[in-house]
């Protein structure tokens, strides 16, 4: 796999025609990551199109909800056709275990392979500080990305969305099969945004990253397809 080929593209638009004319810009990008944003306003439709394209999709739409509601949602989503799809950890054991055998019925029923299923560990918006004093969780941020991280792994869920800070802690107790996607990417050029928890593109594959998500230094820039040449010639240097 190419460095390319790791690069998840945050399609964070909020029309599907903002959405097609940056597919049409970026038109090497093959991996592009759906969210609420633009699954909100467009439903499953944009995932048609990309589908069309011959584009890998991450259906980035978070669930978190009881045991329940989180089946019904992951068994629709299944039947999408998508790569990737995510949940929230904090949802707890029984929800992620359901999550995970509801996606792949869905699948299933539509006679799709399954989605490979993450689980949120700590969004990358938030550091210690939110951690122990907003949210008033009493372990430190690196022991709960973990600790998220093995329970998503012990209901069987293949991967976990880390922060590239994190990521050499996860592969190293997660193991090499775990999918560890790191939003919280920035080149060095790029302004940090919201983003609390970041590193390089370069800092995160070697720390363990499988994908990398990259959204705005992408595609809030003035030339969308330089920024993404950019990113992929600094990987490659
Ligand atoms: O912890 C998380 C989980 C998901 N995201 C999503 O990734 C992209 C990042 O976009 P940038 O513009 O590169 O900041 C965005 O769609 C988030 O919803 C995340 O950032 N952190």
């Amino acid at each position: 796999m190419t460095a390319a080929d790791r690069i998840i593209v945050a399609l964070d638009v909020s029309s599907g025609e903002e959405a097609i004319a940056l597919l049409d810009r970026l038109p090497d990008v093959q991996f592009w990551k759906v969210g609420l944003e633009l699954f909100v306003s467009t439903g499953p439709s944009i995932l048609e199109e990309l589908k069309q394209r011959q584009k890998r999709i991450f259906l980035d739409l978070k669930f978190h909800d009881i045991p329940n509601t989180m089946a019904g949602a992951c068994r629709a989503a299944g039947g999408y056709g998508v790569d990737l799809l995510t949940v929230h950890g904090v949802a707890g054991r029984t929800a992620l275990q359901r999550a995970l055998e509801a996606s792949r019925a869905g699948a299933e029923s539509a006679g799709l392979s399954p989605p490979n299923l993450l689980a949120i560990t700590l969004l990358t918006s938030l550091n210690s500080r939110d951690l122990a004093f907003d949210l008033k969780v009493p372990v430190e941020l690196p022991e709960y990305t973990l600790q998220m991280a093995l329970l998503a792994q012990e209901s069987g869920i293949q991967g976990a969305v880390c922060s590239p800070q994190e990521a050499a802690q996860l592969r190293r107790v997660c193991g090499d099969e775990f999918l560890l996607v790191c939003p919280g990417v920035r080149p060095t050029w790029a302004e940090g945004g919201d983003q609390r928890r970041v590193m390089t593109p370069q800092e995160a594959l070697q720390a363990g990253a499988s994908y990398l998500v990259i959204g705005r230094p992408i595609t809030g820039a003035d030339d969308p397809q330089g920024a993404w040449k950019r990113i992929n010639d600094e990987l490659a240097g």
